[in-house]
């Protein structure tokens, strides 16, 4: 990578707060669809916190909310003590990233970053460095129609880190990213947190972001069901002795005369017996004339722990078998919190009368993240060869690095479409006199 530092602009970024985000009592209902329910947790800076949560959990609803794209029905959710609405500067406090759509598909990869830079009052060299800083930068000319899904997550980022934001929120940022992106973003995010930042990243899936995570607020149904440590959440894992004995009924009452109560019938008369050891457990079934055969001593991984605490968004059944996809047997993590109101799954089909979609709400149009639309040349056309750009690696974040001038680039002759609210809130322009210090940018 080329040396970069960042330009003038940036360093009169007014740093009005800790970068820490809070969200206190959040509630956000769609009709009769209680999409986030009283949710409270804060994210601090220095850390890269994990916003886990099964499909339909209110983990997008949220994100919504802190970014003032949505209202809330009740409740906070501010950065820097702010709700984004009153934040100066918002693009530089703040870049997300909730969709890698809404790009023009004829504008370069540059051109948009160059759009997007003027917005917020920042100069074209920024763009060069941000899309050098994604390892965008061989496929600067090409337009974002083109791209691939996870070339287009790249591109979003690079549009959210335009601002050198203090505070980084990313919906879902490992989809559609390889292998090797996942461990680029891993390194990345933990690099951009290690300098002071704050990162939020939801995901539906712990295994995709366990190595990138410090911290995790865990929401199922609109709730949250766990915030702490992922160290606190990987000790709390508890053991769990399971059995077949000959008479499931008697050792379970034996167990529970002999001060054990967390007993749970498992399918083929199998029992599992959380905070107990074998030598207890075989004791015990002795004492009961109760004959064991089979004893396996199990703990929990981060994946169960998981599953148990948000089983129950969906009620689906594994197949063959009643009982859906709760892993039984463990006992709740510390940190757990018992979800407060019993959610209410709304019929399928249910329309709100009148006011749907509600107001605030964006509708994007719908694109399957996997189905590409296959590529048809006019008639007549014929593809030239080219030889393939090698793929470039983006080298890890690095915060402060001497500034590379820009390569210079063609400017596009079609005039840029406005930018999408959803995409970039209210930019005020510069004042023309002078640097600008308040100009409000946006976030990809
Ligand atoms: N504009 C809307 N109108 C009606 N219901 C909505 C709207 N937005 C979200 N919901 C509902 O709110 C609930 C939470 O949705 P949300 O998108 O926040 O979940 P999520 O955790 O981000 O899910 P996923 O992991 O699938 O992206 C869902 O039941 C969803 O259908």
């Amino acid at each position: 990578m080329a040396a970069t530092t960042r330009p003038a602009e940036l360093e009169e970024r007014v740093q009005d707060g800790s970068g820490r985000i809070e969200v206190r009592n959040l509630t956000k209902t769609f009709g009769p669809v209680a999409a986030v329910q009283n949710l409270s947790f804060q994210v601090e800076p220095g850390s890269v916190t994990g916003f886990l949560g099964p499909n339909g959990a209110g983990k997008t609803t949220t994100l919504r909310m802190l970014l003032g794209l949505v209202r809330p029905t009740a409740g906070t959710a501010t950065i820097n003590g702010q709700p984004f609405e009153r934040l100066g500067n918002p693009a530089r406090v703040v870049g997300a990233v909730l969709e890698a759509q809404g790009f023009h598909p004829r504008r370069t990869a540059i051109n948009h970053l160059k759009v997007y830079a003027a917005a917020m009052g920042l100069p074209d060299e920024r763009a060069y460095q941000v899309l050098q800083l994604v390892g965008l930068s061989a496929a600067e000319h090409r337009s974002a129609g083109q791209f691939s899904l996870g070339m287009k997550q790249r591109l979003a980022l690079a549009t959210a880190l335009l601002g050198d934001p203090q505070v980084l929120v990313l919906d879902e940022p490992a989809n559609g990213l390889d292998p090797e992106g996942i461990a680029w973003l891993r390194t990345f995010l933990k690099a951009y947190a290690a300098s002071g930042r704050t990162v939020l990243i939801s995901s539906h899936i712990l295994a995709e972001v366990e190595q990138t995570i410090d911290r995790l607020v865990i929401v199922s149904r609109g709730q949250t069901v766990y915030n702490g440590g992922l160290e606190d959440l990987r000790r709390s894992r508890k053991s769990r002795v399971l059995v077949q004995p000959s008479d499931p009924a008697a050792l379970t009452t034996a167990l529970t005369e002999a001060g054990i109560h967390d007993v749970t019938a498992l399918p083929e008369g199998r029992l599992a017996v959380v905070d107990a050891t074998v030598q207890q457990v075989g004791d015990i079934a002795t004492k009961a004339g109760v004959s064991l055969y089979g004893v396996q001593e199990e703990t929990a991984d981060l994946e169960q722990l998981f599953l148990q605490l948000t089983s129950g968004q969906w009620s689906g059944q594994a197949y063959g078998q009643p009982g859906g996809y709760a892993v039984p047997g463990y006992g709740q993590p510390q940190g757990y919190a018992q979800p407060v109101t019993p959610y209410q799954q709304p019929a399928p089909g249910y329309q709100v009368p009148g006011q749907y979609p509600p107001a605030g709400y964006q509708q994007q149009p719908y694109q399957h993240p996997y189905q590409h639309q296959p590529y048809q040349a006019p008639q007549g056309y014929q593809q030239p060869y080219q030889q393939a750009q090698p793929y470039q690696q983006a080298s890890p974040y690095q915060p402060e690095t001497p500034y590379q001038p820009p390569v210079p680039s063609q400017p596009d002759t079609a005039p840029p479409p406005p930018p999408q609210v959803a995409e970039l809130p209210p930019v005020t322009p510069p004042p023309s006199t002078g640097t600008d210090t308040t100009g409000q940018g946006g976030n990809a």
